[in-house]
């Protein structure tokens, strides 16, 4: 199956519903270099889109014009049906995580995490029961009084990812949120952003050069290469386009499995 840009593929069962996050037109140059062309993509409640795509490729530039960190050239974005274009970035309901979790140096991770509630004037009693489920559910209840430079880096990462929920934004953006962590941390984050994920059904875009995540952590997939993104129905589509490299992986691993079956 030929995969199609978004903007060519409204007719797919999934885009006939009101998405929550609608983008078209999408375009941004640098000096003369077009980093994003005609970029269309939707994204429906409680879904993660998993966007593959090299280094250099536009992702983080697609995912800061969306948090509104960055000016676009041409296009439009609707978050809930509400234009959003234009708007500041505190005006979105839209939560960015970076690959170098931003945490405030000056607060414990318990205080880190109910920053975002105390900042809405909460009672008490509710912040201190939603920031101790959540600090349970995220595997860190023996570390609550901690200061951030006392937490390892998937510790780190994963308060980063409670403020982020805890606030339960319309959108959350992630930009290869795990890969400053080493393979065994990664995988473990993974899961369990799958899991968290899907218990607070905050519809996402996660960002990452690494195949095996993307398609582990997505629901719904996108590949961008050179600006271009390209959506795909499902996650059979999304493996059978060779530019993917699906099939690139499997014979390389193939290979050194043949390699090592030899006889010496
Ligand atoms: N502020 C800027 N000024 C000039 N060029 C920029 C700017 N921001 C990004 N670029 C260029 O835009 C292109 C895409 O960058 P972007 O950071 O979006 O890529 P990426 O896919 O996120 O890459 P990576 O996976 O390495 O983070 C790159 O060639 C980059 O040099």
């Amino acid at each position: 199956m030929t995969p199609q840009p978004d903007s060519h593929a409204t007719h797919t069962t999934s885009s006939e519903k009101t998405p929550i996050l609608q983008v078209e037109g999408v375009a941004r140059r640098f000096g003369g270099e077009s980093v994003l062309r005609d970029v269309a993509l939707r994204l429906h409640d409680k879904e993660t889109l998993a966007v593959l795509g090299r280094s250099g490729c536009g992702k983080t530039t697609l995912l800061k014009i969306l948090a509104g960190l960055t000016e676009l050239d041409a296009g439009r974005i609707w978050l809930e049906g509400r234009e959003i274009t234009h708007l500041p970035p505190q005006k979105r309901d839209i939560v960015y995580l970076y690959q170098e979790p931003l945490l405030l140096p000056h607060l414990n991770l318990f205080e880190n995490i109910a920053f975002g509630l105390r900042l809405r004037h909460l009672p008490q009693a509710e912040i201190s029961s939603r920031v101790t489920r959540l600090i349970e559910e995220l595997q860190l209840s023996d570390h609550t009084r901690k200061m951030p430079h006392q937490l390892s880096g998937g510790q780190r990462q994963r308060v980063a990812f409670g403020r982020a929920l805890i606030v339960q934004p319309s959108l959350l953006l992630l930009d290869e949120p795990f890969s400053n962590l080493d393979v065994e941390i990664r995988a473990h984050m993974q899961t369990l952003f799958k899991k968290i994920a899907a218990d607070f059904g905050i519809p996402s875009l996660f960002v990452t050069h690494d195949l095996k995540e993307a398609l582990l952590m997505g629901d719904r997939w996108a590949h961008m290469r050179d600006g271009v993104l390209c959506t795909y129905p499902n996650r059979q589509a999304f493996v059978e386009d060779p530019a993917v490299g699906v099939l690139r992986e499997i014979e390389f691993w193939s290979g050194l499995a043949d390699e090592g079956a030899e006889p010496r």
